[in-house]
């Protein structure tokens, strides 16, 4: 079941006598439980969809409905805990004030707020910097602390604009593994990011855009199959009518496209030789990007 709507998104922004369409009827929908993808290229209209969704500015004409609630009521974000793409935080808040005073947004009370803060802080490796004004928090910091300030009233759906960019590896690693956590534990999650291997990573689908609509959404099995060119069939034994290349020992390897491989097969059959393995030979998700927003 659809658990947010996002219906036919039409947005212009006016600079003084220039217009720009960032949005042309943008609809998809995210499914209860997925952690959705948001790709494309930069201009795509990603933070516009997002800035929509959470009503932090208004769609010329269609609508979001996440949980069968307009977005434009407030009863809508509730459930939500959102990150903004490149945060910026009252600086003077420490991190510990800046999640104590997210959690009061929410109307939670001081105790709890305070045990969950910590919990959330030691998790995101941010205690010792607890008490330390966000202005001297370095750019990765300041992501972790804007993660942990999104989950302070434990939301059930997640909405990230960019939310591993300016992060190290370990702070990606972090960030994905704490996704993958929330999402086991029935969190859903809808992220937009530049960075293919991280929505290879983690991603159940994703949703590809690009000029201001969705043009394509593909489920994780879907891009192993796109990503799949052909493949490398491992035979025990070469014979000249085979051409196979030797990869070491016993072992040989025939080429085969992806559409031809049966009648590969077949023919290593009817010489009598051991097939041993066979390896799909792939291309980067990042091609089949390029290819489908030409
Ligand atoms: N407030 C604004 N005023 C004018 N134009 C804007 C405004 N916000 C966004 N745009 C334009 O709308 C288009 C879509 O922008 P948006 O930020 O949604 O893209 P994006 O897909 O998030 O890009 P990126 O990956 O670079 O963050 C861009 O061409 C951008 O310049």
């Amino acid at each position: 079941m659809a658990l947010i709507r996002v219906n036919s998104l039409e947005k212009t922004f006016r600079l003084k006598t220039k217009r720009f369409k960032a949005l042309n009827g943008m609809s998809f929908e995210i499914e209860q439980g997925e952690i959705l993808g948001f790709l494309g290229p930069n201009g795509a209209g990603k933070s516009t969809t997002i800035k929509i969704m959470m009503d932090l500015i208004r769609a010329d004409s269609g609508s979001v409905e996440i949980a069968g609630v307009d977005s434009r009521n407030p009863e809508a974000k509730k459930n939500i805990g959102f990150m903004p793409e490149n945060p910026q935080y009252f600086d003077t808040l420490t991190g510990f004030d800046l999640l104590i005073f997210t959690a009061s947004v929410f109307g939670i009370d001081k105790k709890q707020a305070s045990k969950k803060a910590w919990q959330l802080l030691e998790e995101f490796g941010l205690k010792e910097a607890a008490k330390r004004p966000i202005r001297k928090y370095s750019k990765g910091m300041i992501q972790r602390v804007g993660f942990a300030a999104a989950l302070i009233h434990e939301p059930q759906i997640l909405i990230l604009d960019e939310p591993m960019s300016g992060l190290d590896p370990i702070g990606r690693i972090l960030f994905k593994n704490k996704m993958k956590e929330l999402n086991e534990k029935g969190v859903t999650i809808f992220f937009s990011s530049h960075i293919i291997p991280d929505i290879e990573d983690i991603c159940s689908r994703v949703l590809i855009v690009n000029k201001g609509k969705a043009i394509k959404s593909l489920t994780r099995e879907e891009i192993k199959f796109m990503t799949t060119t052909g493949f490398n069939v491992i035979i025990d034994r070469c014979i000249d009518e085979l051409n196979c290349a030797k990869i070491s020992g016993n072992l040989y390897s025939i080429e085969s496209k992806k559409d031809e491989l049966i009648a590969v097969l077949k023919r290593i059959e009817s010489y009598n030789v051991k097939i041993v393995d066979i390896e799909p030979v792939k291309k980067d998700l990042e091609e089949v990007f390029v290819e489908l927003i030409k």
